[in-house]
């Protein structure tokens, strides 16, 4: 089985930015959450997966397939949901679907018009009428009719109200049961990660800071809360941030279980993929 997207060694150069060495794989019938920091590079690099800005360096495939060489054909197997939707206004949902079908050629009307009874946007409501919330689900009604094969989300789901990501999330992973599907999903809710992602890439001023198997990683993190003294004898090769507050001492710990066996006395929790990126990010806060 090929994987769903290799990304190795992508580099791009603004100048005043640059991704540098980005590498990961998402293996069909997988989520994989792309997260990072406003302006840490997650947009630019699923630019240049789909070829919208040119890359400097390195190699990307889908389904074994270079995204510049074959760029139709990846075109074809690839959806996409942007943080901006762009439908006509003055459509209605069954309209969009009718201009949508002459765009794609794998185009499936009974699937979109499942979702959209599914979604509850069946009504005469036109697009300039949506909510923030409908249009999201207008855009993943499409992008599923579309019938990708990998779909990628950049930051969709952020201004979603709980019930809606909820009901999309599931969706979701309805889609990757399918081992030719895979999704990228770019977000800063990592509480949505934690729940449907497999696997974790955590991109930090251009590079690729964490990436990994997302139960190994919350299973290796921990996080460590103590008090100012006991922070200070900690061997910091042990810990990969820590923050010292008013009230006490936080850390992030890179193998739990190593630490525990060196510091027994000390209690180390699980750790979140917010602690993971927030320590990771920060270093070695004050
Ligand atoms: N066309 C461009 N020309 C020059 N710099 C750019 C261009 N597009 C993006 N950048 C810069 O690249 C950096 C990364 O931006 P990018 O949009 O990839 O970040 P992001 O992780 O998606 O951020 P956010 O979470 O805020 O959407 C930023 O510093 C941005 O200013």
């Amino acid at each position: 089985m090929n994987n769903a997207l290799e990304v190795s060694h992508l580099s791009k150069d603004y100048g005043a930015f640059k991704l540098e060495d980005v590498s990961f794989t998402i293996p069909g019938g997988t989520i994989m959450g792309l997260i990072g920091e406003n302006g840490a590079g997650k947009s630019t690099t699923i630019k240049c997966i789909l070829n919208l800005v040119r890359r400097d360096g390195g190699e990307i495939t889908v389904f074994g397939r270079d995204n510049r060489k074959e760029e139709r054909a990846v075109k074809g197997d690839i959806g996409v949901v942007l943080d901006e939707v762009l439908f006509h206004d003055v459509l209605r949902p069954q309209q969009v679907g009718r201009v949508l079908a002459g765009l794609y050629p794998r185009w499936d009307g009974k699937l979109f018009d499942h979702y959209l009874e599914k979604f509850g946007l069946t009504g005469k409501k036109t697009v300039k009428e949506f909510s923030r919330g409908m249009k999201m689900k207008l855009a993943i009604a499409a992008a599923f009719a579309a019938r990708p094969r990998l779909l990628i989300l950049d930051e969709a789901t952020s201004g979603l109200d709980p019930v809606v990501r909820d009901e999309i999330l599931d969706e979701f992973l309805e889609f990757i049961q399918d081992e030719d599907h895979a999704i990228l999903i770019s977000s800063h809710i990592t509480s949505d990660l934690e729940k449907a992602a497999d696997y974790i890439t955590y991109l930090h001023n251009g590079r690729v800071a964490v990436s990994g198997a997302k139960d190994e990683l919350l299973d290796t993190y921990g996080k460590l809360v103590c008090g100012r003294s006991e922070l200070e004898q900690v061997d910091r090769a042990l810990l990969a941030g820590s923050r010292v507050g008013q009230f006490g001492c936080e850390a992030l710990v890179k193998d739990r279980r190593a630490f525990a066996r060196r510091y027994p006395a000390l209690t180390v929790d699980p750790a979140t993929l917010e602690d993971i990126m927030v320590f990771t990010g920060k270093g070695d806060a004050q």
